[in-house]
């Protein structure tokens, strides 16, 4: 993420001060960035435009006392959360105290990360999309005590990078993440149940998806999922022993990413993950046999007899638990409406945008179906939490489903945290 975020503020022409931990990390970085701005600098070039980006606006270094004079700090480091408050705490001491200290975090709580340092007012989510040079969301996720200033700064960092930034409120993995996890759950449970990742992912491109949710998860990383996993103890070595393999805290889990994980199998940084490709860093998905068999073998270890699943039956479970969610989301004034969720699924996830974004669909669809199809599984499936339908979502189907554009004043006021 760091490398393609560096690549978006070169190209706005925002003088860049780029950190690493190491200097292998670095030149790693170095050469990355190089060759996006490169290839920006070609494309541009055969346009008949002449490029005005430069390499000499980013400077690399492994000294935090570089930064003690910068305006905008944007942090990418892993997924955890202790590492993620050691960082701050140093910037905090480094940086002016004036400075805007913001996190690339997928899903770890802004409060949080702001406790460590003495000015929580100028801490911020600003949640890039992979590629993040490519991605044209911004979440900006405000926390507790974030100022407007702060808020004002990273949306106008938004549109000076040229993209769209809408503005989400503090919970775990915020609003577009938070959707995404019974979206991938239920992925995850049709492959235990017999499918392969290129039948759910196909069923979800024909439907207009730039990727599947395995060729998508290939590209951002699996290890970022699994680190986010361990932070809630869904995976690692804080499980209580003795936990059934595909539960947690009594409801159901599949742990099937998990031991991709454990495996090293990371997606395409890789070469190898949900797919196989030509080699690390490579781009093209191909179907592994060694999947199969390892879905095979799975199936067999917890006796899971497999059973076919249509296109349609896929459609369904994946697009109406990533829904149902995003109803959730509106009911936690987490988000200030639904065409705030449609914006961050359409610019941020290769939604299908001639679908005009989840929420709008559902309302296409009907809210009745969505809410009985859901109801319906969640009754023969009580142990996925994730598929009971949203309060929200039972209200306004039971109103018949009115258009978007009236669920506001079908149901009153949306509680609103932002
Ligand atoms: C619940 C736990 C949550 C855990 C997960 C957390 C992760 C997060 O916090 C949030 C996330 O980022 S999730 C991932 C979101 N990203 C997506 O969904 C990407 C969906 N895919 C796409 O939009 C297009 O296929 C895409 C744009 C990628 C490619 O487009 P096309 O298919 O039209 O292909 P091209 O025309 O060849 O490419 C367009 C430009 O994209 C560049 N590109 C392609 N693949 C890439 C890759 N793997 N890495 C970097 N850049 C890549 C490609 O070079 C081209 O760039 P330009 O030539 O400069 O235009
Ligand atoms: N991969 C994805 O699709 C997305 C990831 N994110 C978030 O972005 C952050 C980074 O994720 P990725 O780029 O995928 O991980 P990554 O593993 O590719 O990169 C993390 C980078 O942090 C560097 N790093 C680690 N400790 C450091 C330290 N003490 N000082 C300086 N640099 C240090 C590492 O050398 C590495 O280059 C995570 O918080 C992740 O949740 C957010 C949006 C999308």
């Amino acid at each position: 993420m760091g490398r393609g975020i560096v690549t978006s503020l070169a190209r706005a022409n925002i003088p860049v001060i780029a950190l690493e931990q190491d200097a292998k990390q670095l030149e790693f970085g170095k050469k990355a960035v190089t060759g996006l701005l490169e290839r920006e600098a070609e494309k541009l070039i055969k346009q008949g435009l002449t490029p005005d980006t430069s390499l000499a606006s980013v400077r690399f270094t492994l000294d935090f006392a570089e930064l003690y004079d910068v305006d905008f700090v944007i942090e990418a480091v892993f997924e955890n959360m202790e590492l993620k408050k050691e960082i701050f705490r140093k910037l905090a001491s480094v940086c002016k105290p004036d400075a805007f200290l913001c996190t690339n975090t997928s899903g770890l709580d802004i409060d949080e990360i702001a406790s460590v340092t003495n000015h929580p007012h100028l801490v911020i989510g600003t949640h890039f999309f992979s590629p993040a040079n490519i991605m044209r969301l911004l979440e900006v996720v405000r926390g507790h005590n974030t100022s407007l200033i702060t808020i004002a700064t990273a949306m106008n960092l938004g549109k000076t990078l040229g993209k769209v930034a809408v503005l989400v409120g503090n919970c775990p993995l915020f609003v577009g993440n938070r959707l995404l996890g019974p979206y991938l759950e239920q992925a995850n449970y049709l492959l235990e149940e017999g499918c392969n990742p290129e039948d759910i992912d196909k069923a979800l491109e024909d439907f207009g998806f730039a990727m599947g949710p395995f060729r998508m998860m290939d590209l951002a990383g699996l290890d970022v999922g699994w680190r986010s996993r361990m932070e809630k103890d869904l995976t690692g070595n804080k499980v209580p022993e003795g936990t059934p393999a595909r539960q947690r805290q009594g409801i159901r889990y599949s742990p099937l990413a998990d031991m991709l994980c454990e495996m090293g199998r990371f997606g395409q940084k890789t070469g190898k993950g949900w797919y196989q490709y030509e080699k690390p860093g490579g781009r093209f998905a191909h179907p592994d046999p060694w999947v199969k068999d390892f879905l095979q073998k799975y199936r067999d270890t917890h006796q899971i007899k497999p059973r076919p699943s249509n296109p349609e039956i896929i459609l369904e479970r994946c697009l109406y638990a990533l829904i149902n969610e995003g109803f959730r989301v509106l009911e936690d004034g987490i988000a200030s409406g639904p065409e705030d969720i449609d914006v961050i699924y359409n610019n941020g996830y290769g939604w299908p945008k001639h679908r005009g974004g989840p929420m709008f669909y559902a309302s296409t669809v009907g809210l009745e179906k969505v809410f009985d199809v859901l109801d319906r599984y969640h009754k023969e499936n009580p142990d996925v939490p994730s598929m009971n339908p949203a309060f929200l979502l039972k209200k306004l189907a039971a109103v018949g489903g009115p258009p978007i554009k009236e669920w506001r004043t079908q149901v009153g006021k949306i509680a609103n945290k932002l």
